[in-house]
């Protein structure tokens, strides 16, 4: 069994960890620890809430770091992590920080990005010039992108969503060979052609990619339909455009795994679990964060795993 995995759990039951993410209340730069790329990120009030996240496909990985980035790679899959300090604009250290991880993709023989994970401390903040820190992420972002060494110009699925400490930590998984496929969601405007009143670039990511084994990895979704942020100030009408957001997009919402849903305000944590808990069946991480627009309060994603072919018998 080589396919890709998404657990949350001890680390160190995994046979072979790919990288291991820990959302808990500490933030601390990638490394390789204990074997393993390994990065903490601060998106927890309650200590109780902590969770670890291990990517794993079962195969052997090798392990190092260069510039900053921690990396491990098994043949088949690289899981990279990587940090941007904080600064009073974004866009120059985002964009350096991306094209380094994507050398690092080319050096390493991983260049098909899959996806991608970013947390933007102070979020919704103004940077120096008064540009909304989220949007000068997303410059330097597509400005990295624009330049990219990478084959082929598919964007990866992706999140986009703050953090307790400032900066700016991502990582991301990518694959030795080509075959995924970038998937939209009808219901929403590519986030790529979002109108610039979001911005002065716009978001680089895709709604999700689609893995050649048939797995999906769904990126970071919220209630928002074509461009526009709809039910402002109802977290529940939110979490309902938000689940049929995901449902045009996967076959069966009790299947999806590694379920991570993120709240804006800790006072919504019950309504909103109550809503998810009655559709997702396997573990769901709850973190509590700013997201990427002022006026949303809730935002989930997760992966579903293949979709067996129906086949009809004839009776
Ligand atoms: C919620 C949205 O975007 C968020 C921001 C993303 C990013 O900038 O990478 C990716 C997905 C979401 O976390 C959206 O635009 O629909």
């Amino acid at each position: 069994m080589d396919r890709l995995r998404c657990l949350f759990g001890d680390p160190a039951a995994v046979p072979h960890p790919l990288g291991v993410v820990r959302y808990g209340t500490v933030a601390t730069a990638p490394s390789v620890r204990s074997g393993t790329p390994t990065v903490d990120l601060h998106l927890v009030r309650d200590p109780a809430q902590a969770v670890t996240e291990v990517w794993t496909t079962d195969r052997p990985v090798s392990v190092g770091s260069r510039d900053g980035i921690a990396f491990g790679h098994d043949g088949r899959y690289v899981f990279c992590a990587g940090r941007v300090p904080a600064a009073a604009r974004y866009a120059p250290g985002v964009r350096q920080a991306y094209r380094r991880a994507f050398g690092l993709l080319v050096d390493l023989g991983y260049p098909y990005v899959v996806r991608m994970w970013n947390f933007v401390g102070r979020i919704n903040e103004p940077n120096a010039d008064g540009l909304e820190i989220y949007r000068d992420f997303c410059r330097g972002r597509a400005e990295a992108f624009d330049s990219s060494p990478l084959p082929r110009d598919t964007l990866p699925a992706a999140t986009g969503v703050g953090a307790h400490t400032e900066g700016v930590t991502f990582y991301l998984l990518a694959r030795r060979a080509a075959g995924h496929v970038a998937v939209e969601n009808h219901r929403q405007v590519p986030a790529y052609h979002y109108p610039d009143r979001y911005g002065p670039r716009p978001p680089s990511f895709a709604r999700a990619s689609r893995l050649p084994d048939g797995e999906l990895l769904i990126s970071g979704t919220a209630s928002i339909l074509g461009h526009a942020t709809v039910h402002p100030g109802d977290v529940v009408a939110q979490c309902r455009t938000t689940l049929a957001n995901l449902a045009t997009l996967a076959a069966d919402l009790s299947a999806l795994q590694a379920v991570k849903v993120y709240v804006r305000h800790t006072g919504d944590l019950d309504a909103v679990r109550r809503l998810c808990t009655e559709v997702f069946v396997g573990d769901v991480a709850y973190l509590v964060t700013d997201l990427c627009r002022t006026d949303l309060l809730v935002e989930m994603e997760g992966m579903s795993p293949r979709v067996r072919r129906q086949v009809s018998v004839p009776v």
